[in-house]
């Protein structure tokens, strides 16, 4: 199905608003991009940049005239952004979004929009640690899922022009209920990204001779946490605050299943550990055949030269300079 909308309205332009203005204008989808963001910095960022044609703080002068308008802001805004822009909504637009979670942006955005605009909730499974205007490109959605949660009153010609929107930038579409969305996200993102803020907050606090080291040993695993504990702290906090439920429920399974681990190294249980470990490598390998992962080292990064090796002796009877 080929797709073109007129004038595409992204209200936010960091890391997912930059990625679709870019992978939208490459794949020729539409004919004018607004951008509207809360702060003058990140517009004239977001001009630089050459992400669209239309720049203003105005989010409703931004959505005139639009009959594509995605929120791309951190979810704790979209209350205030959907009461802003609906006056100024075009009747048939599609009014859709990219955040985290489901059910509050319906509870929090839908409310406020005529019945003469049609509402899609979305979500890219796609992104990095990184944030702002500059952060996007055009590949982000390749090969990766979006997920569309229309409500039962959206036509269906409606969802099919935005699912075809999606596929021509790359991703693949799944349209589920916005309740089971939270939950699955809530194992699959929102729980890790929790666990890595924690163990790097632990490493954090711990005294400043041992946090030196946890940092110069980091490539022994911790590392690999660090990247996701890097993530943009006012997007992630909404996500807490606004998928609370389905968070709490899964992170109750995770701890009882911790628990059965504490046990079973307190107990030097051998089985049991090395039972769930081979589980867990045929996880990984899963998702490396449906293609959502390399099976390249280090998380499929390029290879650079690394730094001169430093060799140190490491005493454990204390005293002495050890260089
Ligand atoms: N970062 C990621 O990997 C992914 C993020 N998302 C979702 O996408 C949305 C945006 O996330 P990112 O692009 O990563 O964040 P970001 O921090 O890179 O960009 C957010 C942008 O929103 C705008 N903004 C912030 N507060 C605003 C306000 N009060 N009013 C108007 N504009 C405001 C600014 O333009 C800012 O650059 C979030 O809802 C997030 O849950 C979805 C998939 C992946
Ligand atoms: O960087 C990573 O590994 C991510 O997990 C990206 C991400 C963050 C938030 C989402 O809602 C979807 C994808």
């Amino acid at each position: 199905m080929s797709v073109h909308f007129r004038k595409l309205a992204l209200i936010g332009i960091g890391l997912i608003g930059s990625s679709i203005a870019l992978a939208a204008r490459r794949q020729g989808l539409v004919d004018v991009i607004s951008v509207m963001t809360r702060r003058q910095e990140t517009l004239e960022e977001a001009r630089a940049l050459g992400l669209g044609d239309i720049y203003t703080r105005d989010a409703a002068e931004a959505v005139r005239g639009a009959d594509l308008v995605i929120l791309c802001a951190p979810v704790g805004a979209y209350d205030t952004l959907a009461q802003a822009i609906a006056p100024a909504l075009e009747p048939g637009a599609i009014v859709s979004d990219v955040g985290s979670v489901k059910e509050h942006v319906v509870k929090v955005v839908a409310p406020h929009l005529p019945p003469t605009v049609h509402f899609i909730p979305g979500h890219p499974l796609a992104g990095t640690e990184h944030s702002g205007p500059s952060a996007g490109f055009p590949e982000l959605f390749a090969g990766r899922w979006c997920v569309l949660t229309p409500g039962s009153d959206v036509p269906e010609a409606q969802t099919a022009r935005l699912a075809a929107f999606w596929r021509a930038m790359g991703s693949n579409v799944e349209c589920m209920d916005a309740a089971h969305h939270d939950m699955v996200l809530a194992i699959t993102s929102h729980v890790p990204h929790l666990v890595a803020y924690n163990i790097v907050g632990t490493v954090a606090d711990l005294e400043a001779a041992t946090q030196s080291e946890v940092i110069k040993f980091s490539a022994s695993g911790f590392r690999d946490f660090t990247r996701i504990a890097a993530s943009d702290p006012v997007m992630w906090r909404d996500v807490f605050l606004t998928n609370r439920d389905a968070v709490l429920e899964m992170l109750g399974r995770f701890l009882e299943d911790l628990s059965v681990l504490q046990r079973a190294v307190r107990n030097g249980d051998g089985d049991s550990l090395e039972a769930m470990f081979t589980r867990t490598r045929a996880i990984r390998r899963s998702i490396i055949n449906a293609g959502q992962e390399t099976a390249a080292a280090d998380f499929g990064r390029p290879h650079e030269a690394p730094p001169a090796p430093e060799t140190k002796i490491v005493r454990d009877h204390g005293g002495g300079d050890d260089a």
